[in-house]
């Protein structure tokens, strides 16, 4: 059986993700793949539950709690969907995963990212995507696309300058990780981030 291949896909809010992972799973179904779509946090009961705390817009919580919090979604997501899933030899496309806690509770929220290597180390080891789309936007146009859909939820609601950190700590991890992560210009329109993205899709072979 060919092995499974894990994808993730990250972004401040409002980059694209969403949108775009729907047109990846159907390009990546009609090449004959199994595809299990899922989120993060979330992706399980357990999960889901996590998630609706961590993102309620009444909700305050301490900088590391919403790291264990997230990293304790993730252990469960790994155990019950994901390295299940992988070892079916089924294709994972994940929105978000670790990369959004470097970002968002590194970045944003200041905290020391040993801890959040030690958090890594303890949750997945060494297991990593094989493969992260990172859509890199600027904070005003990713929050004047969310502003333009729903009310904001707890992380939507913080200042640009938060979201200048988180960026700032995506680019840095993409710096990082140049084989894994590949960014996206999600600042054009639609069309030509999709055409990117197949581009991407094409050239690095996944298939
Ligand atoms: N490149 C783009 N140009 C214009 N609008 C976009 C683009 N990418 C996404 N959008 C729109 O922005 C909104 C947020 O996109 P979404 O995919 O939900 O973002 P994310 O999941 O990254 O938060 C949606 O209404 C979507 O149609
Ligand atoms: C996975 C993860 C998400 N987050 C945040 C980023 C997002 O603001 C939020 C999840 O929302 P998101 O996936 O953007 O969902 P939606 O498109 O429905 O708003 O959780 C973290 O802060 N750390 C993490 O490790």
């Amino acid at each position: 059986m060919t092995p499974g291949k894990f994808i993730t896909l990250e972004g401040i809010d409002g980059a694209g993700k969403s949108t775009h992972l729907r047109w990846l799973e159907k390009e990546l179904r009609s090449r004959g793949k199994t595809i299990i779509v899922t989120r993060e946090p979330g992706g399980t009961p357990l999960g889901e539950a996590l998630r609706e705390l961590l993102l309620d817009d009444n909700g305050t919580m301490h900088a590391e709690t919403e790291a264990l919090l997230m990293f304790a979604a993730r252990r469960e997501h790994l155990d019950k969907v994901i390295l299940p899933a992988l070892a079916r030899g089924d294709w994972v496309i994940s929105d978000r995963f670790t990369d959004a806690s470097f970002a968002y509770q590194g970045g944003g929220r200041g905290l020391a990212m040993q801890k959040l290597d030690s958090l890594e180390q303890w949750v997945q080891g060494e297991f990593q995507p094989d493969l992260t789309l990172y859509f890199d936007v600027m904070v005003e146009v990713g929050r004047q696309r969310i502003n333009a859909i729903k009310p904001p939820d707890r992380f939507e609601k913080e200042q640009d300058a938060f979201f200048r950190q988180v960026r700032d700590a995506y680019l840095e991890r993409a710096h990082k990780f140049p084989r894994r992560i590949v960014v996206i210009d999600a600042n054009q329109p639609l069309e030509e981030v999709k055409e990117s993205l197949d581009k991407i899709i094409s050239s690095i072979c996944i298939c």
